[in-house]
């Protein structure tokens, strides 16, 4: 363990490294796709990294990497130094679309994790409304995910990720589907929520405002196929409170507009391929 600058201690396993990190998968046309070449870049035990670029440049597919989900065709993954090849130890997920059993209250959905870890069932319960009453739904408990707002279902996913307490949490587009202010409080919350646990975060996002307010840093990926562009070390003091109010800091606008001038040219790349232009 070691400390850091903001709440806790950070774990020195939780270092992820990817190097030349290439995928290829074969199309139902039999031809070789090449989704990722030579992807490298590392995340520091307890940082929170963000992963930008234009859409079919590989972002999810490197995740399902890190995670041990899929097999990179070429490169390595390492986790704490060691190589993932099977399921990798310790990560919690956040989607897009919510992963909550439809079938099971609030209370059930957060318990869930610790329960299979074999943590005991009252010992897991009293953790489970622990969690929800930090993420602000206290009396909720016995409620449906489909009696719940959007925002709400994302505060119950945030408490079933967090009460793992992971070395490491993937975040794939985690409020992508949510309105404009209430993904700038839920990312508030976020970040709160991540300084009290410090795991290392990978947070794939379309959102470059969002990535520069959240993150450590900033890695650029280029249109398919996806590698690395640039990287970027967000030097914003932490805690950085309201992630809206974060947006008018001057330093806020010299780094997003330094990262969209390195995004742009991708995004136009891989918008001009997709509308039938040349890219
Ligand atoms: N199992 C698969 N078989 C064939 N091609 C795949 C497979 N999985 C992903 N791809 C292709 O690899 C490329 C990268 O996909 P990926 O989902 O990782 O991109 P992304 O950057 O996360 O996209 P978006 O931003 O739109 O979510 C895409 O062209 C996709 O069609």
């Amino acid at each position: 363990m070691a400390s850091s600058s903001a709440g806790a201690a950070v774990r020195e396993d939780a270092h992820i490294e990817i190097s030349g990190l290439t995928k290829r998968f074969l199309t139902p046309a039999g031809e070789v796709f090449t989704a990722l070449e030579g992807v490298s870049f590392t995340v520091e035990p307890g940082q929170f990294c963000a992963v930008v670029g234009p859409t079919g440049c590989g972002k999810s597919t490197t995740l399902g990497m890190v995670s041990g989900l899929d097999r990179p065709s070429e490169g390595s993954v390492k986790v704490g130094g060691r190589e993932v090849d099977g399921i990798t130890d310790g990560v919690s997920f956040m989607f897009q679309a919510d992963a909550l059993l439809p079938w099971k209250s609030v209370l059930g959905n957060v318990l869930m994790g610790p329960v299979f870890r074999g943590v005991p069932k009252q010992q897991a319960q009293t953790a489970a409304r622990d969690w929800l009453r930090r993420v602000g739904l206290s009396g909720f408990e016995d409620r449906y995910p489909h009696q719940l707002s959007g925002g709400m279902r994302k505060r119950v996913a945030m408490a079933a990720a967090l009460i793992n307490e992971p070395k490491i949490l993937i975040m794939d587009e985690p409020f992508g589907a949510l309105d404009v202010q209430t993904k700038a409080i839920m990312s508030t919350e976020l970040l709160g929520l991540w300084e009290q646990i410090r795991p290392s975060v990978i947070f794939i996002t379309h959102d470059l405002d969002e990535a520069v307010a959240l993150a450590d840093r900033v890695v650029v990926m280029t249109s398919s196929p996806g590698s690395v562009k640039a990287v970027f070390d967000i030097d914003l003091p932490r805690p950085r409170g309201s992630v809206q109010e974060i947006r008018f800091q001057p330093r806020f606008i010299e780094l997003q507009q330094q990262i969209w001038e390195t995004l742009r040219e991708e995004v136009e790349r891989a918008y001009a391929r997709t509308a039938g232009g040349k890219a």
